[in-house]
């Protein structure tokens, strides 16, 4: 039985409509006019204990629907969830001690109270063993860098600091599951890095299962094994992320600078992309020709002072595959 099972999920929201204007407003009040929008159609994967999945889609495509629903907070309106042999919005509370939630928009924390305290509670909430709590939250504490920030209300922490902190307040409990709803959304640089390297040390050193949503494609190439694109309310792939590269764009980049102008080259299998002064930039399909290959017929001919090879970048990719689905943004 896999740790997390989803099979078959619908969830369908009702917006009430308003007719644009001040007449609209209150002609809205009397009578009220619905419109459904199917935020997820027929969603189904599972997860086994210890993966680490990219979970992505565009905006709008279910994927903070579909983590709301796994943490107990929705309720499905048709379909079939279970983690950890639980349904998580029928057996709320047990579920809540089991996963971790981290809603990169939101704050769990108490915005007055000083980091400790708003740690403290949740210690009260989820009525961990005190003992066992001190030696946890001392370790996250250490992990995230957080020793300075302790004493400091939460309003008054940056971005980067909030973040790290509100990770740290997720797993106080020793959770087998972290939910990550874009946790690294409008953070520098290097915050970014100690988010993913402290997501990856906790999958793979603690096995705990991490599923993870984010726009940011160098997040997915950092961290996750296994990458579900949703889009249309559907899974539209679920496989690891360089299958999905060769299925939707296998294509390489030569990149040459030559000594003189660069000549108009016909070459089989590449295509010429960008020809400007002394560079030339080539795309090729590796299944048809290869780099090698390519660079032997090119220096044969001509003098040439720098080459090198680049793949699509990751964010190329995703985009041509929502492209190729019709899912941009929902
Ligand atoms: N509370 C709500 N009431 C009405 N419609 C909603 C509600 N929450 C989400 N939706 C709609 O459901 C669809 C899916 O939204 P959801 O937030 O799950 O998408 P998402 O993939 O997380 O998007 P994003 O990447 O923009 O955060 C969207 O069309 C959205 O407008």
């Amino acid at each position: 039985m896999p740790q997390i099972l989803v099979q078959d999920l619908a969830k369908t929201y009702r917006v009430a409509e308003r007719d644009p204007g001040m007449l609209g407003a209150v002609r809205g009040l009397v009578r009220r006019r619905w419109r459904t929008v199917e935020a997820l159609k027929d969603v189904s994967f599972s997860l086994e204990r210890g993966e680490l999945l990219g979970f992505i889609g565009p905006n709008g495509a279910g994927k903070s629907t579909t983590i709301k629903i796994l943490s107990g907070i929705l309720r499905p309106d048709g379909g079939r969830v279970e983690i950890e042999g639980l349904v998580p919005y029928a057996d709320r509370i047990k579920h809540v001690a089991r996963i971790g939630v981290v809603f990169g928009q939101r704050t769990q924390l108490w915005w007055d109270l000083p980091v400790i305290d708003g740690f403290d509670l949740l210690r009260d909430i989820y009525r961990v063993d005190p003992q066992r709590y001190k030696a946890t939250r001392d370790e996250l504490v250490a992990m995230l860098r957080l020793e300075k920030l302790l004493d400091q209300p939460v309003r008054q922490l940056s971005l980067g600091q909030r973040m790290r902190a509100e990770i740290a307040a997720a797993l106080l409990h020793e959770p087998s599951i972290l939910f990550l709803d874009e946790p690294t959304i409008g953070l520098d640089a290097p915050s970014k890095l100690a988010v993913r390297e402290f997501v990856k040390k906790l999958n793979q050193e603690r096995g705990v299962t991490v599923l993870l949503t984010t726009h940011d494609m160098h997040d997915i190439e950092a961290l996750a094994q296994r990458v579900i694109v949703i889009g249309h309310g559907q899974v539209l792939a679920d496989s690891p992320f360089e299958a999905l590269r060769a299925n939707v764009l296998a294509e390489r980049r030569l990149f040459v600078d030559f000594a003189g102008d660069a000549p108009a080259l016909d070459l089989p299998g590449a295509e010429v992309r960008n020809r400007d002064g002394r560079s030339l930039e080539l795309a090729f399909d590796p299944r048809v020709t290869s780099a090698p290959a390519l660079i032997a017929a090119i220096t044969a001919r001509h003098a040439v002072e720098d080459i090198h090879v680049e793949q699509p970048a990751i964010e190329e990719v995703i985009a041509k595959f929502y492209d190729l689905h019709g899912a941009n943004e929902a």
